[in-house]
């Protein structure tokens, strides 16, 4: 079936004659573009205008076109458009997430009913109607996604919601909670591949340079706005809760307090840095300090939650994974639909590692793209379960006590979404691989020096890729791109104690540490004199 014109549907009509298809402009990433923006191939630029002058000023400008009444915000504006701009005919449910072959089940759930669980007591996955999204081609896809990239249209101007058929299609617009999150930089990591890698064509996806700084704001949007539909419903929601590890809890806030939606977050007590403390407590939640370890909260959270009315926010509920899978078709969206040879992601609960797998499955599926990348899973060695489990052939699973790493955001032991992240692994051809407490701080430490300033977890995600490299399975050449997730800002201690070298048994390679110096010109003349003719001043 011929894709129906979009011009009726799309908030962006991609071009004033819908048929042909606009042409695509394909550069070639791999020799033209440094950072690379989203960019919209389905709007050609404008004819630039000439410039005026101070010396001519025109006296009578022209109105300014599109611009929307002054008492009409951009819901509003959505809500106006709303039965010519919304595609409809879409839709997605609950199903029981069985990798298992040709599940048979038919036990099914609506998105608005309040359900973490199949009747088995097995994870849930959100299933969208695949046949209605294929009746619009692979160029449809891709030419819509395109043109909602970049514009502050209500809400296709989030990352997430640019994508919103296959997010969540059937809430309102007017639902939704979002801070335009998403559509974070892909960096070429030039120097640092080519010094540290032998690479030329390395990246590092920045999912954490985001409204509260971690990949988690791409799911809470997703949740947040259905529990906003739910409460609109009259449904018993008297709060959102969560265990966290600190950023889950942050986003949670965030978003919460933007939706005016009471949260709760279970913290595990001194095992979260103060930058991510910080940011419930500012957003107005109520955070529980519990004495216990992240899988000790997440056990109390999940009992809490099936006794009272407090939705559960963790990546157990399959919601949060419908935003995050978004990160993985932003990535193909930045290369032009270019597929990447490898994904690196950092594995804590391992909701995420899944999300990318069906974010790239479902690219493929509905053919925007004719493959997937290998993804690989990276673990701090001091909470690694699912390392483990990869290297005894995934032979029977066994959750860990996860001990202190600087990764505290992955400090888990007993990771709630095994079952996705095994079924996402052995169907990309993933490998799972490990990085000790030095091995990530040196990794942090190394891309900080080439301009990064990147967490924790990012460095085990780099540690991984160093061992990928170093034994041949990454080639010099493999367009690799690595998922940071979360700002480094957040976690300032780590690196203030790798510079400082007070870290036990660590030898800090590369700690830069600040020099003491007098104030006189003599002594500040020496030390710089020193430092000029030594062979750090040689980068
Ligand atoms: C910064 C950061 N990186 C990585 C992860 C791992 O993500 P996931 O739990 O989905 O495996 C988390 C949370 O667990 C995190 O907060
Ligand atoms: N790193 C997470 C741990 C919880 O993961 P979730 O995806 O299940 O919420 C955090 O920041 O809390």
């Amino acid at each position: 079936m011929s894709p129906p014109s979009l011009l009726h549907s799309s908030p962006f009509p991609l071009h004033p004659n819908p048929t042909p298809t606009p042409t695509l402009t394909l550069h070639s990433p791999r020799s033209t573009l440094r950072f690379l923006p989203i960019k919209s191939s389905a709007s050609p630029e404008p004819t630039p205008t000439p410039l005026k002058t101070s010396a001519s000023p025109d006296p009578s400008p022209p109105p300014l076109k599109h611009r929307r009444p002054a008492d009409v915000n951009i819901r509003d504006e959505a809500r106006r458009h709303s039965s010519t701009h919304n595609l409809q005919g879409f839709s997605a449910k609950y199903v029981p997430f069985n990798p298992s072959p040709a599940p048979t089940s038919t036990e099914s759930y609506s998105l608005d009913e309040i359900v973490y669980r199949s009747r088995s007591g097995g994870l849930l996955d959100v299933q969208h109607d695949m046949d209605a999204l294929k009746r619009y081609d692979g160029e449809y896809w891709k030419n819509l996604f395109d043109s909602r990239v970049g514009k502050t249209t209500w809400p296709y101007g989030s990352g997430v919601w640019s994508k919103k058929e296959w997010v969540l299609p059937e809430i309102d617009g007017d639902d939704i909670i979002s801070a335009f999150e998403g559509n974070s930089n892909l960096f070429w990591a030039e120097r640092f591949g080519k010094h540290f890698l032998g690479m030329n064509d390395l990246w590092v996806k920045h999912c954490g340079i985001s409204h509260t700084g971690s990949f988690k704001d791409l799911g809470m949007t997703v949740l947040v706005s259905q529990v906003n539909r739910l409460r609109k419903m009259n449904r018993p929601v008297v709060g959102v809760g969560c265990a966290s590890t600190g950023d889950t809890s942050a986003a949670l806030s965030a978003y919460c307090a933007s939706a005016g939606i009471p949260s709760i977050v279970f913290l595990p007590a001194n095992r979260i840095s103060i930058a991510q403390l910080v940011q419930p407590i500012a957003n107005g939640a109520f955070v529980l300090s519990i004495d216990t370890d992240f899988d000790g909260c997440m056990q109390l959270i999940r009992e809490v939650t099936a006794e009272l009315p407090i939705y559960l926010a963790n990546s157990l509920n399959s919601l949060r994974l419908e935003g995050q899978k978004t990160a993985a078709i932003e990535i193909l969206q930045q290369f032009d639909w270019e597929v990447p040879d490898w994904v690196i992601v950092p594995g804590g609960n391992l909701g995420n590692i899944y999300a990318f797998y069906k974010g790239f499955h479902m690219c493929r599926e509905l053919g925007l793209v004719d493959r997937i990348p290998r993804l690989v899973c990276a673990q701090a060695a001091n909470a690694n379960p699912l390392y483990l489990h990869y290297k005894s052939g995934w032979k029977d699973f066994k959750a860990v006590k996860a001990n202190t790493t600087f990764a505290s955001a992955i400090q888990i032991g007993d990771p709630v979404s095994i079952d996705r992240a095994v079924f996402a692994l052995k169907n990309s051809n993933g490998i799972v691989e490990e990085a000790t407490e030095e091995e990530l701080m040196d990794a942090m430490a190394q891309a900080d020096s080439t301009g990064m300033f990147i967490c924790p977890h990012t460095g085990v995600a780099l540690t991984a890729l160093f061992k990928l490299r170093n034994s041949g399975v990454i080639g010099p050449t493999d367009r690799t791109v690595v998922v940071s997730t979360a700002h480094g800002l957040k976690f300032t201690q780590s690196k203030t104690d790798y510079h400082s070298k007070e870290i036990s048994d660590m030898a800090c390679r590369y700690a830069n540490p600040p020099v003491q110096v007098n104030a006189d010109f003599g002594s500040v003349m020496d030390v710089l004199k020193k430092y000029l003719l030594s062979k750090d001043s040689k980068i």
